[in-house]
């Protein structure tokens, strides 16, 4: 590890390292010092950035009462020994883009980050942030040659949070008394499961009518492009970052906790070769164990439609590398 002693401190219980320190990395990166989960290892292309985001999180330890440690940098011998990197590098989208859009630019960033990451952490789990989400998680297994348990894509929480948000906002409700789940790609066909949301255990179909379901349904759906437009800039990254930081907790505290993830399907659904969102129990292992619900033929139906684009997308991303 090439670090000063003065500032890693030798017995440092839990490394995630984060690669790409734009807003989602960073971010992520305040989460999980200031919540003292793990130290954190953030690392960019670009000099300076990482490193100048690391010195900042430290001088705010103080005030913030976190003991956890932040070093930046562009060199993945400092990310050694890390239990779980998350590979956040690369191209948001702008407005009028689709998250494919950026499969080309993607996909390579991803594939190197992978591999440099897995050379010097082979025991880490790794967590995909970049879009397009189930792709590049799909790529970053095949470049690492790690087990597939051992990879996992964020988005399933995020779309979820998204759409229990919308709930607790049309009723009026505290946002943690509602309960949502999405599945499928995350994309313009992802699948939010209505029949899996409540609201202190009363299903939504019991509060709203079917029209106002939909209407939530179809924000939930637009839900990125509507940040990415209202912000020109580039793409959410508060929740996007909330969520990933949930998942490393999940995996570092082996929590086994359920939520929605892209993980490695053989067979499940009746869908194989493919990452897409489906329920996981998150633990120190990666993916413990996929949960295969009972979905009615119109949910299996739209979860197919969703997987045949991420297919189709994954044979064009292998066309390309
Ligand atoms: N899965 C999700 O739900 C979700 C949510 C939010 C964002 N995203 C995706 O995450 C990615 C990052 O989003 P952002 O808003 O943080 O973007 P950003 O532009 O703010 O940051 C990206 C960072 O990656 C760095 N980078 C580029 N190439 C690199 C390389 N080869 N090695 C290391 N770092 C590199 C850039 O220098 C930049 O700092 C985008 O692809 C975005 O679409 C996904
Ligand atoms: O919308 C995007 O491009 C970023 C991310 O996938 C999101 O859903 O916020």
């Amino acid at each position: 590890m090439i670090m000063p002693s003065s500032v890693w401190p030798n017995n440092s219980p839990a490394r995630v390292s984060i690669i790409g320190a734009g807003k989602v990395g960073s971010t992520l990166a305040q989460r999980i010092v200031e919540k003292n989960i793990a130290d954190v290892v953030l690392l960019d292309v670009v000099p300076g950035l990482a490193e100048g985001m690391a010195l900042d999180l430290m001088q705010a330890r103080g005030i913030e009462r976190c003991v956890r440690f932040v070093f930046g940098t562009n060199n993945y011998a400092d990310t050694a020994e890390s239990n779980v990197v998350v590979i956040a590098a690369g191209s948001p989208r702008k407005p009028g883009m689709s998250r494919d859009d950026l499969l080309q630019v993607n996909a390579k960033i991803v594939v190197e980050a992978a591999k440099k990451a897995n050379a010097h952490s082979p025991d880490a789990i790794l967590l995909v942030v970049t879009n397009p989400l189930d792709v590049m998680t799909y790529l970053a297994w095949q470049a690492s040659g790690l087990p597939s348990q051992r990879i996992v894509g964020m988005a399933g929480g995020l779309d979820s949070a998204r759409f229990q948000a919308f709930i607790a906002m049309e009723l009026g409700v505290p946002t943690v008394d509602v309960s949502a789940m999405v599945l499928g790609s995350h994309g313009d066909l992802m699948v939010p499961l209505t029949r899996y949301c409540t609201v202190s255990g009363i299903p939504i179909t019991e509060l709203m009518d079917n029209a106002t379901i939909e209407r939530l349904v179809e924000r939930t759906r637009n839900a990125g492009a509507e940040i990415v437009h209202l912000l020109q800039t580039g793409g959410a990254y508060f929740t996007p970052a909330a969520t990933t930081c949930l998942m490393v907790e999940s995996i570092l505290f082996n929590q086994s906790r359920f939520m929605p993830a892209s993980a490695y399907l053989q067979g499940e659904y009746g869908l194989k070769d493919i990452f897409i969102g489906v329920p996981c129990r998150l633990g120190s292992i990666g993916v413990e164990s996929v949960l295969e619900l009972n979905l009615t033929e119109t949910e299996r139906a739209a979860l197919h439609v969703s997987a045949q684009s991420v297919l189709k997308n994954i044979q064009r991303a292998k066309q390309l590398m």
